[in-house]
């Protein structure tokens, strides 16, 4: 892979103190076990509207995937597929939806909703008559972070060849992916209009919001700083997590992701509140490695770890896994 493809990935905004912070978070949080719980053999059978998943470790969007692997998003489908979970494909995806979907697994579609409704509207419908699942709206991103590595590098453009596949309207023209900062909660309303499909906002960090995301009729939350690639300096998403967890109350899924590289951190994360987690930069990694056969055992490795942990900790199903075995390290 080129250098600058390679810090693109693995890259955040500024001085990277979120990306590492998300790393950092988990190494200060231990788990208190428990003990004679008779756990036998664990079930992490996860349900997240209406789709049953072998394991709650789910596949972050991430952009440009042709750029890890002559196997793309296709790829990528193909591994979570083949480890029993689901991916969310980036609206900035670099093979058509269609083609991902061919996988054959449950999606969910990740959008940035555009300044031009109309064409917002075609892409959520595009996505939805592929197969599409749920849509995951980004939220943390009113405009681009500041990627300090993105911009030594120059990377601004994709290679010849490459463009973003869900971006050509229908006049066959591949638009820019524009950040928006004039969207409010006036547009999830909107959106509500133009999809049946469950709507999971991406990037709540703040507890008021994640309540504001329950009183407007929101399906799902993921926690979430984008992977410190956004606002440098955004708390940790782990340690966004339990506060979000108490203002939702249960009364829709909430998801996280960011630094999440073990099973013993899955772990962490479901008894802070989470119901799953997703992954973004492991799964990237394994697809430069080894494409679809490499995202299959790294996502069987992140869950294989986590069913290690639970049996050690005494948690047969994620369900039981509960706050007050974390503890946070003095
Ligand atoms: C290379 C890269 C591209 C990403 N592209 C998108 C994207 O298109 N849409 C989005 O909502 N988030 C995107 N993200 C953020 C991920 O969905 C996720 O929040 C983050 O990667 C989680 O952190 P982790 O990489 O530590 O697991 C991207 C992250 C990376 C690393
Ligand atoms: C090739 C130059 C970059 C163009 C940006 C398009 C938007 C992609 C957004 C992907 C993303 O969310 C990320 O974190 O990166």
């Amino acid at each position: 892979m080129l250098p600058a493809h390679a810090d693109f990935f693995a890259g955040g905004a500024g001085e990277e103190r979120t990306l590492r912070a998300n790393l950092a978070a988990y190494d200060r949080l231990r788990i208190v076990p428990r003990v004679l719980r008779a756990t036998g053999d664990r079930d992490l059978r996860t349900t997240l509207f209406g789709a049953e998943l072998a394991t709650p470790v789910l596949v972050a969007p991430t952009a440009f995937h042709l750029l890890a692997h002559a196997g793309g998003e296709a790829a990528t489908a193909q591994g979570a597929v083949a480890a029993g979970t689901l991916m969310v494909v980036s609206m900035a995806a670099t093979q058509p939806v269609e083609r991902i979907a061919e996988a054959g697994g449950p999606l969910w579609f990740q959008l940035y909703p555009q300044p031009d409704p109309v064409f917002t509207a075609a892409v959520v419908k595009r996505a939805e008559a592929a197969g599409c699942r749920a849509l995951v709206v980004t939220v943390d991103s009113p405009v681009f972070g500041r990627r300090d590595r993105d911009l030594r590098n120059g990377f601004t453009t994709l290679p010849a060849g490459l463009a973003c596949e869900n971006m050509r309207d229908e006049t066959g023209r591949v638009r820019s992916i524009e950040m928006n900062a004039t969207l409010g909660w006036d547009r999830i309303a909107w959106l509500r209009g133009v999809t049946g499909l469950p709507i999971v906002l991406k990037g709540v960090l703040h507890p008021a919001d994640a309540r504001l995301a329950v009183e407007h009729g929101v399906d799902g939350l993921i926690v979430s700083n984008h992977g410190g690639r956004q606002l440098d300096g955004a708390i940790a998403s782990v340690d966004a997590l339990p506060a979000v967890a108490a203002a939702v109350r249960r009364r829709i899924p909430v998801l996280v992701d960011g630094g999440i590289r073990r099973g013993t951190d899955v772990l962490v994360a479901l008894a802070l509140g989470a119901e799953a987690v997703l992954v973004g930069r492991p799964v990237l990694d394994a697809l430069a490695r080894g494409g679809a056969d490499a995202v299959r055992e790294e996502l069987e490795r992140l869950t294989a770890e986590l069913d290690h942990a639970m049996a050690l900790a005494g948690a047969k199903r994620p369900a039981e896994l509960t706050p007050d075995l974390v503890a946070v390290a003095g």
